[in-house]
């Protein structure tokens, strides 16, 4: 079956990719799909004996691990690609060392992540999912009164991470006439925003937080006990960046215990187990990890690592 053998095996890690991508005929790439199995990903690995040799290349999402046990475990691989912008669940040193490349979705998510921020720190402000709940049961409750929401404008935003997300949600909140501030690893010279290098500085003058850097070892729980204490009770944290970005346990303690006024998370720590001590509060507005889960997102991503898989492997046909 020497034909058979020249079409690259991709291993799939995300069902949603399944869809478009297997759809092309006559079919360019042998799509495996590991994401059916409820074992662990490396143990569904070594129960496969000729699969995964073939590998060439990986399919996956924020959500799916490639640990540097799964790519040593695959000896073709050349190609990982996310459908993310972060590459935070990748074992980046792993993928150097053995030169394989990896692509991320660059920019195709920005301004979805940028309105899904500001959706949430709205939502958190006016209490819109809080009043959706209390309006399906209002006629029945007693007392009848629904609390204050707060005001948008005017409020102190203070972004973690400047960069294209950061930017954009800036430019959305400065419609909305916030004040913006900001801390990145670098003071961004072409922006006029105050710049804060320390983060418990930038909280202590910001009524909101919102978190779009990326998760590295620097930036993990940068967002610590100290940082929320500095927010204060009155405080916001946004976070559309990733959920190890907060030390999470200490939010659901600042939560529970008022010392900050209230969340909107779009990802959590350990991804899909969301904190049980969220549910019951109110101030707090959750989302699976949905910002960049639109239709028409999802349909221009598939398009990407379709082309993504083209490129690599019309310009680089053997994988040494
Ligand atoms: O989480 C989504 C992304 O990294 O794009």
């Amino acid at each position: 079956m020497a034909e058979e053998e020249e079409v690259p095996a991709i291993l799939v890690l995300a069902s949603s990719f399944g869809i478009d991508i297997k759809s092309q005929n006559p079919p360019k790439y042998r799509f495996l799909e590991a994401f059916s199995s409820n074992l662990p990903l490396l143990q569904f690995l070594q129960q496969q004996q000729t699969l995964p040799p073939s590998v060439r290349a990986i399919i996956c999402n924020a959500l799916k691990p490639v640990t540097a046990d799964v790519i040593r475990s695959l000896p073709s691989l050349g190609l990982v690609v996310t459908a993310s912008a972060g590459t935070d669940h990748i074992d980046l040193t792993e993928c150097r060392r053995r030169r394989i490349q990896v692509v991320n979705i660059g920019g195709l998510f920005t301004a979805d992540v940028a309105d899904m921020a500001v959706a949430l720190l709205i939502d958190v402000l006016f209490k819109i999912s809080a009043g959706d709940r209390f309006a399906r049961n209002w006629g029945l409750s007693k007392p009848l009164g629904f609390p204050f929401g707060s005001k948008l404008g005017g409020k102190r935003v203070g972004i973690i991470g400047l960069g294209r997300i950061g930017g954009e949600v800036a430019k959305r909140l400065e419609a909305f006439d916030c004040i913006i501030k900001y801390h990145s690893r670098n003071k961004n010279p072409s922006v006029s925003y105050t710049f804060y290098s320390n983060v418990v500085d930038l909280a202590s003058n910001s009524d909101v937080l919102v978190l779009c850097c990326p998760l590295t070892e620097q930036t993990r729980h940068l967002i610590n006990k100290e940082v929320m204490l500095a927010l204060g009770k009155d405080g916001i944290i946004i976070n559309v960046g990733r959920g190890a970005l907060i030390d999470e346990k200490e939010l659901v303690q600042c939560l529970v215990k008022g010392e900050i006024r209230g969340a909107g998370l779009d990802v959590f720590e350990d991804e899909p187990n969301v904190p049980k001590g969220l549910f019951p509060l109110d101030n707090v507005v959750l989302s699976p990890h949905a910002a960049a889960l639109t239709l028409d997102g999802f349909k221009d991503s598939c398009e990407y690592v379709t082309q993504s898989l083209d490129t690599f492997f019309s310009i680089k046909p053997q994988v040494s």
